[in-house]
């Protein structure tokens, strides 16, 4: 019962089943109407055929009725004739009888309408006539004599039989004529039952049929709901499943981008940031990735601004080193791919840090620059150092290549050994370092053999630059181990002339140095054109 409540109510929130059961329940009243009313005329027709009105209507009654007035007629003609009754009381009768079948006649169509021949009526018509012919005589204001009156009863009594024969005749037509048109009529209210029977049996199909196609319409409905709602259910298992899948992956995403080497950022070309490593932002001192911006990356704002120039231009960039991080700036190997996001592009940037490889590079260069005797530049970075000064320097043609070598100093090394000798080298190489001036170049060129180059000014002479050089080291003792060494040094020197190469100023004042030499040591000389 109950689920055939919840039935209605949600049939009477779908429109179109609200109508087909509005059109089902108008049929069923209409039905119920059509039986209703056809039961109630049924009902009446029956009633109206049992009831003893009908005999009435059909003259029947007045019929028999006349037939047993007239029986009793001969006990009225017996006491008119003994003189016991007056003739009034037959004529009485015979009124009776002749309003009697007045009646009938008046009902003729009804009682003898299987009479087509219309002898019932004649004779019914007969009979009034000799009745009411009786009933005058009877009745007549003039008293009978006891002839007249004899001669009445007499032809009365003689009358009577035939009479009573022709009534019961009557009687029998009219009896024949009532129970066909029962019968017709019945036969009328059974096609009308029938047709009604018809009427209300396809009414009831039809309504069965739409409440069976509503039922099953609903009973569709219902399984297509169940199965949507199946459906739905299982979608939502795997999108749950698939929500579930792509966090995981998310978060293993995560986990290897935050312990790749690499640092990784996924930022909008707006700013807007979509990803930054968790070690990223701390090396760069962000507490959010949300107030973490390129400019915090970038060393070098106009570095970062040319990296995504190029970047958004050539949607890739492969490894360029650059400086990183504002605060405590470091190496770093950065790369770049526009990817995109929701249709929008967005820069993936990854880096890592070469703060180490930076630094052991420096430090080969520097080892590979240097003299590790005496520290200074070894003769390779000397000719680098210089022509790289002679390239970039805005007074080229002022400045001079000096040659300066120690003398004697295989004996140092034969009185004192070599150790000696070493350290004796590396004390003229302090001694040279010491007496630089801005802009000088100091090199050490091979064995015990320095190479200097000393931007000069116009007013300055070179020989006192040399000769002071030169005596620098001879007024200066050198005591190494418990040995007072007494150095000197010889010096050649050539000016720097446009478009000669470094090579050549070096051959130059090495020239001058053997001159020097030549000449017998503790002295300077300059290369002249
Ligand atoms: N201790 C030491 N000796 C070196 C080094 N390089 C070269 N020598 C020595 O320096 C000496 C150079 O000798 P020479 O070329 O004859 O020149 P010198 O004895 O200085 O004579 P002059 O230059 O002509 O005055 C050689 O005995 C080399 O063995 C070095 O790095 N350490």
């Amino acid at each position: 019962m109950r689920y055939l409540w919840q039935l209605f109510v949600e049939m009477l929130k779908d429109r179109r089943q609200r109508m087909v059961l509005v059109t089902v329940l108008a049929l069923a009243i209409f039905c119920a109407m059509v039986a209703g009313t056809a039961l109630k005329l049924v009902n009446e027709q029956n009633d109206i055929l049992a009831q003893p009105k009908l005999l009435v209507k059909g003259g029947i009654w007045h019929l028999y009725r006349a037939y047993y007035e007239l029986n009793d007629l001969p006990n009225t003609l017996e006491g008119v004739d003994s003189g016991q009754l007056d003739p009034y009381k037959l004529s009485i009768r015979l009124q009776v009888v002749a309003s009697l079948l007045d009646i009938v006649h008046s009902l003729q169509k009804d009682a003898f309408a299987t009479d087509e021949k219309g002898e019932s009526q004649r004779t019914l018509l007969h009979m009034m006539d000799q009745i009411n012919h009786w009933d005058q005589q009877a009745s007549s204001s003039t008293p009978l004599s006891d002839s007249q009156l004899h001669q009445l009863t007499g032809d009365v009594r003689q009358q009577l039989p035939k009479l009573l024969h022709d009534i019961n005749d009557l009687a029998g037509t009219a009896n024949v004529s009532q129970a066909s048109l029962i019968d017709s009529m019945r036969y009328h209210y059974r096609d009308l039952f029938i047709q009604l029977a018809w009427a209300v049996g396809g009414l009831g199909i039809a309504g069965l049929t739409l409440v069976i196609y509503l039922l099953s319409y609903i009973f569709r409905e219902r399984r297509l709901s169940d199965s949507l709602s199946e459906m739905n259910s299982f979608l939502e298992l795997r999108v749950e499943e698939r929500a579930h899948d792509v966090l995981e992956r998310e978060e293993r995403l995560k986990a290897i981008l935050e312990t790749s080497p690499s640092d990784v950022i996924l930022i909008h070309p707006d700013g807007k940031v979509h990803f930054v490593n968790e070690r990223l932002l701390q090396r760069l001192n962000c507490t959010s990735y949300q107030t973490f911006s390129l400019d915090h990356f970038f060393a070098d704002a106009d570095a970062g601004r040319t990296f995504c120039r190029n970047l958004s231009s050539q949607q890739l960039i492969d490894e360029v080193e650059m400086r990183i991080g504002i605060r405590d700036p470091y190496w770093g190997v950065v790369s770049g791919r526009v990817l995109y996001i929701e249709q929008e592009p967005a820069y993936l940037i990854w880096s890592y840090d070469i703060s180490q490889r930076k630094a052991m590079e420096q430090e080969l260069v520097k080892l590979a620059s240097t003299d590790t005797l005496t520290g200074l530049h070894n003769h390779h970075s000397f000719i680098q150092q210089s022509r790289c000064w002679l390239v970039n320097s805005t007074q080229p043609a002022f400045c001079a290549l000096l040659m300066i070598d120690i003398d004697h100093f295989k004996q140092i090394n034969d009185n004192y050994g070599h150790a000696i000798g070493d350290q004796a080298i590396q004390s003229v190489a302090h001694t040279l370092q010491a007496g630089l001036r801005k802009g000088e170049i100091l090199g050490r060129i091979n064995g015990e053999k320095f190479a200097l180059l000393m931007p000069i000014s116009t007013n300055e002479d070179i020989f006192s630059l040399m000769e002071a050089l030169r005596q620098r080291i001879e007024t200066r003792p050198m005591t190494i181990q418990d040995y007072t060494l007494y150095l000197t040094v010889s010096v050649g020197a050539a000016f720097y002339r446009p478009s000669m190469s470094i090579e050549e100023l070096l051959e130059r004042a090495d020239t001058s140095l053997y001159q020097a030499k030549a000449m017998g040591r503790n002295r300077v000389a300059v290369w002249s054109d």
